[in-house]
């Protein structure tokens, strides 16, 4: 698949018919750009940035494509998400940085949103959303948590139809949930909070945490089948034996979003169906001051998709001031996944020494620097 790996990569290995044998190669990693609409087209220029601004002793290179999706395209094209740009990802890519669409809230014929259909095609089955404080702005209640979102089915399958009721129409959506899906979806978020208890056991003067933990989280008092299903499945991926350090609880959405309101401290990994998984991280990402500081990686077996949370944000596009660390962020993640933690660490450290200093920081962040300026700072800081 794609282009030049001389290096090691944890999800790329099985894949490569090239096993590594000069590790002291260069890597050079094909990304495809898709700005999107809106503020997706100032933070992604930033995005890109970042990784051609990395510092040469990490040994990486990196090409890019520019590639269309969104309302804009699917205006001059009639299609949101155009062919060449699945094929290009599914052919040319090693990871891609997505920014946001502008997905209109009234039916309009033909239009479908992209990124929910890139998401499926490319199999990217795990939303991974990190939500985390830094040390200069945790208020004394530092939130570290990682909501892992299944990413292909549930309410997002989108068969929806409209029919003539007695009393006047009636719309029925499906709501599919799959024990292959939860399956893996349990799995990775098991695989997640691990690697996780790692880290921090590399650390232990700064951990706050002593055991791994999962949160299953449904709504299987009322939906006993399709959310029931996704319990069950999860508790079964989750009693595997290379689990047996994690401990799994599980928490009903309504409550546990009040609980994550109120004791956002408590949470470690949460696992949870398509939509669930949704709102919580919008909600989460309140806790730690603003949606534009949320990253999120699109993952399936042999491709990562770096994504902010946010959408194109109409309210303040064309302003310059569209907070770009969730983007950022993004781009670490995607690099996580793609195997070059280094990387991803150097940028990590970059955005909390941007945020810490509060210097420059975006007006969602009560600051009133540019989008500009706080890339600035954080190249600076790389
Ligand atoms: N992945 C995606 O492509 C994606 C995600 C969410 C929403 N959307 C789409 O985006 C459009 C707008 O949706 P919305 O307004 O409900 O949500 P939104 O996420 O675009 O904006 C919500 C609020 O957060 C603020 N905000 C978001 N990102 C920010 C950033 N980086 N810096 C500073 N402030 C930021 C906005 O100004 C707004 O006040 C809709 O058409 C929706 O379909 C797309
Ligand atoms: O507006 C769209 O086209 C998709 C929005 C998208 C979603 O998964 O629902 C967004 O809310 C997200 O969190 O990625």
């Amino acid at each position: 698949m794609k282009s030049s790996d001389d290096g090691d990569c944890r999800f790329q290995e099985s894949n490569s018919s090239k096993k590594s044998i000069k590790m002291a190669a260069a890597r050079t990693l094909r990304i495809g750009l898709i700005p999107g609409d809106g503020i997706g087209r100032e933070v992604i220029p930033a995005g890109r940035r970042i990784l051609e601004s990395l510092p040469s002793s990490l040994n990486l290179k990196f090409s890019f494509v520019d590639l269309d999706a969104g309302y804009e395209t699917f205006q001059k094209t009639g299609t949101a998400l155009p062919d060449k740009t699945v094929d290009t990802l599914k052919k040319e890519c090693d990871g891609a940085l997505f920014g946001a669409v502008s997905s209109p809230s009234t039916k309009v014929a033909g239009y479908s949103s992209p990124i929910v259909a890139l998401r499926k095609k490319l199999d990217l089955y795990a939303n991974v959303r990190p939500v985390k404080t830094t040390a200069g702005n945790s208020n004394g209640k530092p939130i570290d948590l990682v909501i892992v979102r299944e990413n292909t089915e549930d309410l997002y399958v989108k068969e929806e139809r409209t029919i003539e009721g007695p009393n006047g129409k009636v719309a029925e959506a499906i709501k599919r949930i799959s024990e292959h899906a939860s399956f893996r979806i349990s799995n990775i978020a098991g695989e997640i909070a691990l690697r996780r208890q790692n880290i921090r056991s590399a650390s232990p003067a700064t951990s706050t945490r002593d055991q791994a933990m999962v949160t299953i989280t449904h709504k299987s008092n009322v939906l006993s089948q399709t959310d029931g299903l996704f319990r069950e499945t999860a508790r079964r991926a989750l009693a595997a034996e290379k689990f047996s350090s994690v401990f799994v609880e599980e928490q009903i959405v309504d409550s546990m979003v009040y609980k994550l309101f109120r004791q956002p401290e408590f949470y470690d990994v949460i696992v949870a169906p398509n939509l669930y998984g949704d709102i919580l991280s919008d909600g989460a990402a309140a806790l730690v001051g603003s949606l534009g500081l949320v990253p999120s990686a699109n993952v399936g077996d042999a491709f990562a998709i770096g994504e902010p949370c946010h959408g194109s944000a109409p309210d303040i596009e064309g302003q310059g001031i569209s907070n770009p660390i969730a983007t950022i962020r993004s781009v670490a993640l995607m690099l996580e996944f793609l195997g070059e933690e280094k990387a991803a660490a150097q940028i990590y450290a970059a955005v909390d020494g941007n945020l810490d200093a509060a210097q420059f920081l975006t007006p969602d962040m009560g600051g009133k620097a540019t989008t500009q300026q706080v890339l600035d700072d954080v190249l600076k800081r790389l």
